[in-house]
């Protein structure tokens, strides 16, 4: 399975060289629109139904008219309401309208067509065919009347390449747009399709394969991705026969004041699932009975003052740390978050580690350039609150959510985690480091994520990861996929604490086995 998202620009350039390879333009629109006909009769069909075409003033209306042609030779009644006269129309869409032989309706029918009539078996199919990555400005005037129409009398939609009026680079709706039940895109996947509202109003989302060779992608070089396993899978380790916990990492957890100690606790839990060989919460002594009292195979030490923090975290072979769930926003969580930046080889900073910083962010953003130049991995993972505490410029300038994310992975040096119903993964642009210019949007968490406590456990898991050793952009990604699938294997109801419990099975499907060739029990042992 591909996991690559192609901007709008990046889909034209692999679209022109599939074209300058030797492939007619009017091929590539000609299996788009059968995909689209063939979804159409898959979703809707067998029987024929009423299908209504908006077909725009493009490439994407192309489409729609070819998808007009091979629905009504196969028998099903077709319409078309086109934008623009069919004399206006050039390139490839204009001979897919040549083609089409049935009627074509002036728009003043638009209504009268698409409301439901009494021979109507059921509701006509919509095919939105108006505007796809050419989307140019926000939808307006007669397109905007023909979506508001399908919208108000609640018909099926499908969507040509994305529902005209969402961008396709980020997602979100210029003008309006209309919920689609399916959207039929070509090739790969854009990130439009994946970020919200975009995510929400495309449906279904069908890719199909309509001719363009994926060796275009070479000279392209997609940054941007689907988060999948493919993305991170090959960089999880597994337990090894000569492991010992302390190889396996040491991952320290700051633990703050007993109100709020809830936080590190789920963290601290969660990195011991993820695969941290041991996990200490480090915490003062009026919080040590909350932490030691809890999980048995956590462990707990009292570090009075930052300097026992510091002399902690340097002597005993620790591997990585998160800070900042229920640690507080003072001037303490501020003193350990800079003694584990400078000697840390990898770190999680969450929460209060990032919004202590609000007066002082580009103080925290030197010390990590700093570590992160002497190798130290790095992952911060705020959600929109806490983004805008560290980056208010980024998150006031109204650029898209890849822009925000990627120029904060810049600005920090760290990886990014914006955290979301849709979150995005960013690495920083810097030539030559690991994670440069990689982004990754992450589309398989459930809602009912949304629940206290939920941030503190993925914050736990990047940080069992990197524990392990695992690149700061591939750990950070993979624990958002792997929370997100632990939190669909559990129904409504399900609460932070829970998620974690999850991880063994997830952890099975998608991580190297460390038990190759035994039986389920191991009874192979004996050899027989
Ligand atoms: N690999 C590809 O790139 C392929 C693309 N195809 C289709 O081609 C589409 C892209 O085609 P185009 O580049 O022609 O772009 P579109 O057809 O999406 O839109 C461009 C046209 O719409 C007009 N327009 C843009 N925004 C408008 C607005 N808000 N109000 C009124 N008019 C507006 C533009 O002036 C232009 O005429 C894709 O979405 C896809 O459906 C397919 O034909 C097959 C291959
Ligand atoms: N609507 C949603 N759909 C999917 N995931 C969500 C949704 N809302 C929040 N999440 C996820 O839940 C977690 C919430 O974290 P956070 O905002 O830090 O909350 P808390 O501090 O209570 O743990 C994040 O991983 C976020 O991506
Ligand atoms: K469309």
């Amino acid at each position: 399975m591909s996991y690559e998202l192609l901007t709008c620009d990046e889909m034209g350039r692999a679209d022109r060289a599939a074209i300058a390879g030797g492939i007619a333009g009017s091929a590539l629109m000609e299996a788009a629109g059968q995909a689209v006909a063939r979804e159409v009769v898959a979703a809707f069909g067998p029987q024929p139904r009423r299908v209504v075409v908006l077909a725009g003033p493009g490439n994407n209306g192309g489409d729609g008219w070819v998808a007009a042609r091979v629905l009504a030779e196969a028998g099903w009644p077709v319409d078309i309401l086109s934008l623009v006269a069919v004399a206006r129309l050039a390139g490839d869409a204009r001979l897919a309208a040549d083609r089409w032989t049935g009627r074509v309706l002036p728009l003043s029918q638009a209504e009268d067509r698409l409301k439901p009539t009494d021979s109507d078996a059921a509701a006509p199919v919509v095919i939105d065919a108006l505007f796809g990555a050419g989307l140019a400005r926000p939808v307006d005037g007669e397109a905007a009347r023909l979506l508001s129409l399908v919208q108000v009398l609640d018909l099926p939609v499908v969507a040509v390449d994305v529902p005209s009026g969402v961008s396709g680079d980020d997602g979100q709706v210029r003008g309006m747009a209309v919920r689609a039940a399916l959207t039929v895109s070509f090739f790969r996947a854009k990130p439009g399709h994946w970020l919200l509202p975009g995510r929400d109003l495309r449906g279904r989302l069908v890719i199909a394969d309509i001719g363009i060779p994926p060796a275009v992608l070479r000279p392209i070089g997609p940054r941007i991705a689907i988060n999948r396993p493919p993305l991170w899978q090959a960089a999880l380790t597994a337990p090894a026969a000569g492991d010992h916990k302390y190889r396996r990492g040491h991952l320290v957890v700051a633990g703050g004041p007993p109100e709020t100690a809830g936080a590190a606790r789920l963290a601290a839990h969660a990195g011991l699932r993820a695969g941290a060989g041991l996990v200490t919460v480090a915490c003062l002594s009026d919080a040590m009975s909350i932490f030691a009292g809890t999980d048995p195979a956590v462990m707990t030490r009292v570090v009075p003052t930052p300097e026992a923090f510091e002399r902690m975290l340097q002597t005993r072979r620790v591997a990585a740390a998160v800070l900042g769930p229920g640690q507080g926003v003072d001037a303490l969580t501020r003193d350990w978050v800079r003694r584990a930046i400078a000697c840390l080889p990898a770190l999680v900073l969450d929460a209060d580690a990032l919004t202590a910083f609000e007066d002082s962010a580009a103080d925290l953003f030197s010390q990590i350039r700093a570590a992160t130049a002497r190798g130290a991995r790095i992952v911060i993972t705020p959600h929109d609150g806490e983004f805008g505490r560290l980056f208010p410029d980024l998150a006031a300038d109204g650029g898209t959510r890849i822009e925000r994310v990627r120029a904060a992975a810049d600005r920090c040096g760290a990886v990014v985690v914006l955290k979301g119903a849709d979150t995005v993964i960013a690495g920083p642009d810097d030539a030559g480091a690991p994670a440069h210019g990689r982004l990754a949007i992450n589309g398989n968490a459930p809602a009912r994520l949304a629940t206290a406590g939920a941030g503190d456990v993925l914050a736990g898991i990047a940080g069992g990861l990197l524990a392990q050793g695992m690149a700061a952009f591939e750990a950070a990604a993979a624990a958002v996929w792997l929370h997100g699938a632990a939190a669909r294997l559990l129904p409504r109801g399900m609460i932070a604490e829970d998620i974690a419990g999850m991880l063994p099975r997830v952890l099975q499907a998608v991580a190297p086995s460390d038990d190759d060739g035994l039986d389920a029990l191991g009874f192979g042992l004996d050899g027989d």
